[in-house]
Parts: C-alpha cells; structure tokens; sequence
C-alpha cells in the first residue's frame, strides 16, 4: 500500500460505505436488506457495465438516514484514507439521491462537514462537491441546487455523475451557470462510458475546471491536444475502470498511454469500498501492473496537489511534502 502524500479528488461518498457498515446502519436504521450477510453482499459485487454498479450502490445507500450516519461514513473514509497518504480530499455527494428517500439536505451536508471536522486533527482536510445525477432532470438538478443555497459554506463546487450514456452535459448548462454565479466551481464526469465529445460539452458549455475520468479522450486526437494544451486535470480511476468493463485487466488500462500524451493526469478510487481499494491501493496496482515508475507516482501525485481547489500556500507545503517522499 503506497503512502506517497497526495490529494483525493475522485470520491463517492456513498461508494465508501462498507458492506460491514451497511448492515450495521441497517439494523440502526431499521432498513431492511435483501441479503442475510456481509459476505453474500459482497458476492454481488460483480459488475459488468456502470449501470450494474449504480443499481446497488443506490439501493445500499438506503441505509443513510441521519446526520450521524453521514458523520461517521465521512469520518471513516477520511481516517482509512490518510492512512493511505491522503492530506486532502474533495469528495463528492449525492444528495438528490437521499432526498428522494425523505432524508433532508441539512442533515446531509452537516453530517459529512462534522466528519470531516472530526478527523481534522489528523492532518486531513476535505472539501464537498455536490453531484447532480445526470439521468435524473435538469429541473431536479436546480431544485437541488436551490435547496443546497443555504448550505454553501460546507460547499466547494458542483459535479455531475451517474448513469452518463444519453445524458450529455448539454443537458446541464443552465444549471452550471448557476452554481458558477454561487461561486462554485465545477467538475463533470465526461467519458467514462460516454463518448469524448461529452468531454468537449463539459470543457464547452460546463466550463468544468476539472474531467472526472475522461478515459475516452484517447479517442479523439485533438480534443488530446487540447487537453494538453490547456493541462486539463483528468481524475482517472484505474480500479473503477477495470472493475466496470472499461479494460479487461489493469494491465491493458490506458493511463501510461494518456501520462505520455502529456495530460494532467491523477489517481483515485471512485467507489473504494465497490471497486477493491482505496486511493492508495490504486496507486500500488498501478505501479505493480503497469510499470508505473516511482518518479511517475511522484508526478502523479504532484498533480493530485496542482488539480486540487486548494489554495496556494497549503499547494506548495504539500507539493514540498511530495518532493520530500523517499518511500
Ligand atoms: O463511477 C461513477 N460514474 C458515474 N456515476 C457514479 N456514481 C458513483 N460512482 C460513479
Ligand atoms: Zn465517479
């Protein structure tokens, strides 16, 4: 497991939840589950595309219902993930996903802002970036946005993730706009299934400051080329990839390839308790089955830094603390 210092900026909060964790908040929580075991849940987690992955993760997060569930999921992700090496992480939530079910934004929102408060004294900070789900309305995406405004100081930026095939970022401009007014800033999931030109409309009319995945790029040379040009940050998630059909085996992943083209890429885990690791153990695969050198983990995790919304100051201690890594 790599402890190299580095920034997480690709992670569900809700694919965080331990199968151990969604039986014990079910039982809390009074929620009954369809599987007698931790062990039979885990068997599921065999997953052929990204939609078979969605359909449990959403039905396991009907476990969340309090602010303390959300405190302590928040918590446990940060406390497991500096001990991978993370010094900052800027996590995703989905909260149209938990409205849905009657639980409310303030509960959501503070419970993760107190986990984060809660491990603060191990050196970790976190930001939260709020994701709209693409196969739901751009409607509901700005009734979620509306109902988040009193929220903003617990706030970073806006996202976009779910099911993405069919769901173009197009569908989405008003709703960017919008969030850029708040002072948010943006990210989007843009070619993780669906073809590069999303990745074009999320640069395009989302403005985004960051791409989640992106792996689809490799596809269309001159959208590399810009990509390049304008050292776009990819969030690439070599597990995650793996484990939802993108390649057959880590070692045919395309992250040597998009490292060589020159593209600001980082490592991260996307789902860790789905896709068999945290960040960490996302940058040992990546090292063990595709050669990465430990000067190219370095970088990686240079760039994890630089691609962060961290300001200037805590960039360069951290960027000192990369340089200073001799392990
Ligand atoms: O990998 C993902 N892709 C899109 N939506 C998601 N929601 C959780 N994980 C993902
Ligand atoms: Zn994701």
């Amino acid at each position: 497991m790599l402890d190299i210092p580095k920034a997480e900026l690709h992670v569900h909060i809700e694919g965080t939840m331990e199968p151990e964790m969604v039986f014990e908040l079910a039982r809390r929580n009074e929620v009954e589950l369809p599987y007698s075991s931790v062990a039979e849940l885990r068997s599921r987690y065999e997953f052929t595309d990204l939609q078979s992955f969605l359909d449990i993760y959403y039905a396991n997060m009907a476990v969340l219902r309090t602010r303390r569930d959300f405190r302590e999921l928040a918590a446990a992700y940060l406390r497991e993930s500096a001990r991978q090496g993370v010094r900052h992480a800027e996590i995703f939530f989905d909260p149209q996903a938990h409205l849905a079910r009657g639980v409310e934004m303030a509960p959501i929102v503070e419970g993760l802002s107190e986990g984060i408060a809660e491990v603060a004294d191990s050196g970790v900070t976190a930001e939260l970036i709020l994701c709209f789900l693409r196969d739901e309305s751009a409607g509901s995406a700005m009734d979620t946005l509306r109902l988040a405004e009193p929220f903003l100081d617990h706030i970073i930026g806006v996202g976009l993730d779910s099911a993405e095939v069919g769901h173009p970022p197009s569908k989405f401009t008003d709703v960017f706009e919008r969030a850029r007014e708040l002072g948010l800033r943006a990210v989007a999931h843009a070619g993780e299934e669906g073809p590069a030109e999303y990745v074009r409309e999320a640069l395009d009319l989302l403005r985004v400051e960051r791409v989640d995945h992106g792996i689809r790029a490799l596809y269309d040379p001159g959208l590399v080329d810009r990509l390049r040009r304008e050292q776009t940050p990819l969030t690439v998630c070599p597990l995650s990839n793996v484990r939802l059909g993108s390649f057959d085996h880590l070692s045919q992943h395309t992250l040597p390839r998009l490292m060589a083209e020159g593209l600001m890429v980082t490592i991260n885990s996307d789902d860790p308790a789905y896709f068999g690791g945290y960040v960490g153990e996302n940058f040992s695969a990546v090292r063990e089955h595709l050669g990465i050198t430990r000067e190219q983990l370095r970088q990686l995790a240079a760039n994890s830094v630089r691609a962060s919304f961290l300001g200037s100051e805590r960039k360069s201690a951290l960027l000192a603390e990369v340089d200073a890594w001799t392990g």
